[in-house]
């Protein structure tokens, strides 16, 4: 799903208008419309205070819109104007004269503290102060009703984008946004819905289909993806009824220290489990009898060295190698890593402390080979590209860094995004109880299988951190989140290829048969 900006929304928007032959303000109308079936659908007539807090822009325009379709259907509408500025838009205009012809209470102009309403605790608040329109940040005044509003702690509804949230750059001031309970968003999500430093004031997130123009939808490419089922489902290869392990390619993982076998122990089961038809482990001599223990499927290379790895020598026979996972930062390792880097050929996943290596010395990023993968977490990704002011300048940091390794970037966590030259892949799956040692070796592991596989890098990441999220939710419905543990993921990850397929809407009967022949 393309996460489009501020900018190509209006474009879409002037699209559909010029296409459709209609108006902006019949799109506003339609807008209005959609938001309002969804609050009448969770209302159902229930009789609750309904607060509106219009701008005096468009998303202002769409509060009216919203608020004259409630009073028509005789909800108790209390409807205000946060008169932030004298420069109000033709839409909110005609809106405004059709609101006051609907109701005897008109709006209720807000200028300053002093005007603020109290908000009954009951009420439902909509949010309609800004919209994708803002462009610099509120006033003081504003400000503190966005403070009121959360002090509140109602309901609040945040039409197209909570108010105070910028859309195609970093928010300037995280305490002037309003935090909404849901976010009716029209059309697409927006980009920060989706960064740690702005996804809590969006929250449950509703997109509403206004029917912007089909051929602008298409056609405009976007730097930003939200990664959903159906993008995945075009990348999954099937297997060929004749295939043999040969053809699903030979994967080496090259790891581990004393102390840290389990490490490599997880990103191997979870490469096999993600379909790699041999994997081999380079580890240090100290974890030949937990390999061939912990997973008899694997082969097992092991090292002169007992506790580190110091020489990295391994053949070319792989399709790829993954290196890091509890290796280490000895110096001696180190000294091996550099030698390695020096004559490799190979595709790599580099993870962990191969990463850390890479942030101790940043003349290796040099030799690294064209379309490796990095699977860094926040922290191990500072480490590489130094500190960042905010999630809009992390992206940044990690596009440059991208472009100049010519390889894939996965910055790690909620909402885990990859990235590729200038552009974001963002997953919607996994969840809290991911967050667990060793999770991230399992994530290692499904990328190195699905490259060995066949798979571009790029898919691979994107289509293999889809897959460890969906197992994370589908272990979770059976361990909860805080008992989930990395090993789970690999038990799940079949489940997260069945359920690739499997529609989420299984319609009751049918669950219901399938518990029936179960039993
Ligand atoms: N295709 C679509 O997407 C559709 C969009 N629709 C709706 O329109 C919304 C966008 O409306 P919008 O462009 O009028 O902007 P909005 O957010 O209401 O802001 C109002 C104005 O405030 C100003 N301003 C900015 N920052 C400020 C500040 N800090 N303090 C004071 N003033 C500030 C700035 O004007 P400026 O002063 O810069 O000239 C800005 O233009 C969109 O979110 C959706 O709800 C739907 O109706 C139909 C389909
Ligand atoms: N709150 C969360 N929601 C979704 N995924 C998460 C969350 N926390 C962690 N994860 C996922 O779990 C993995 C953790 O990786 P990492 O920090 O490298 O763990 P480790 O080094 O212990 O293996 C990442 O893939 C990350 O995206
Ligand atoms: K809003």
């Amino acid at each position: 799903m393309k996460l489009f900006s501020a900018k190509q929304l209006k474009e879409a928007d002037q699209a559909t208008e010029k296409n459709e032959g209609i108006t902006s303000i019949d799109l506003m109308e339609r807008a209005a419309g959609q938001a309002f079936e969804w609050i009448d659908a969770q209302l159902k007539g229930q009789q609750v205070p309904i607060y509106i807090f219009c701008g005096i822009g468009n998303n202002g325009g769409d509060g009216l819109a919203l608020g004259r379709l409630l009073l028509n259907k005789k909800y108790d509408v209390h409807s205000f104007v946060v008169n932030y500025s004298e420069n109000r838009s033709k839409c909110f205009l005609i809106n405004y004269d059709r609101y006051k012809n609907t109701s005897k209470e008109w709006p209720k102009l807000l200028k300053s503290v002093d005007d603020f309403p109290d908000i009954p605790a009951n009420a439902l608040v909509v949010d309609a102060i800004f919209g994708i329109g803002l462009n610099r940040p509120l006033d003081q005044w504003v400000k503190q009703l966005v403070i009121h509003i959360n002090q509140s702690k109602t309901f609040t509804i945040a039409i197209d984008v909570p108010s105070g949230m910028f859309v195609d750059s970093a928010t300037p001031d995280l305490e002037a946004v309003i935090e909404a309970s849901v976010t009716l968003t029209f059309q697409a999500p927006k980009l920060p819905f989706f960064l740690p430093e702005t996804a809590r004031f969006s929250n449950s997130i509703q997109v509403l289909n206004i029917g912007l123009d089909g051929n602008y939808l298409a056609e405009t490419p976007t730097k930003a993806k939200l990664i959903t089922k159906p993008d995945v489902q075009k990348m999954y290869q099937p297997r060929d009824k004749f295939s043999h392990k040969g053809t699903f390619g030979h994967a080496l993982i090259v790891g581990g220290s004393y102390g840290k076998m389990g490490a490599v122990t997880l990103a191997v089961k979870a490469c096999l489990r993600a379909g790699a038809g041999k994997t081999t482990t380079y580890i240090p001599e100290s974890g030949y009898t937990i390999l061939q223990t912990a997973v008899p499927e694997a082969m097992v290379i092991a090292a002169q060295e007992s506790k580190h790895l110091v020489d990295f020598s391994v053949s070319n026979e792989y399709e790829a190698i993954a290196i890091g996972v509890g290796l280490g930062t000895d110096v001696k390792t180190m000294k091996g890593f550099k030698k390695f880097l020096e004559t490799n050929k190979t595709q790599l996943v580099l993870d962990a402390d191969a990463l850390n290596l890479l942030a101790q010395d940043k003349e290796l990023l040099k030799l690294l080979p064209k379309n490796c993968v990095l699977t860094p977490h926040p922290g191990e990704l500072e480490r590489l590209v130094g500190k960042w002011k905010n999630d809009f300048d992390k992206l940044k940091k990690t596009v440059s860094l991208s472009k100049s390794i010519d390889g894939v970037v996965v910055i790690k966590g909620a909402y885990t995004i990859t990235v590729y030259h200038d552009q974001y892949y963002i997953n919607s799956t996994g969840n809290p109880g991911m967050a667990t040692a060793g999770s991230g070796d399992v994530l290692t592991g499904i990328i190195t299988g699905l490259i060995v596989q066949g798979y571009d890098v790029l898919t691979a990441a994107v289509f293999g951190v889809y897959l460890h999220g969906s197992t994370g939710d589908l272990a979770a419905q059976q361990t909860g989140y805080n008992s989930l543990i990395a090993g789970d993921l690999i038990d799940f990850l079949g489940d997260g290829f069945i359920h690739l397929f499997r529609s989420d809407n299984v319609p009751q009967e049918t669950a219901g048969n399938n518990r029936k022949n179960s039993n």
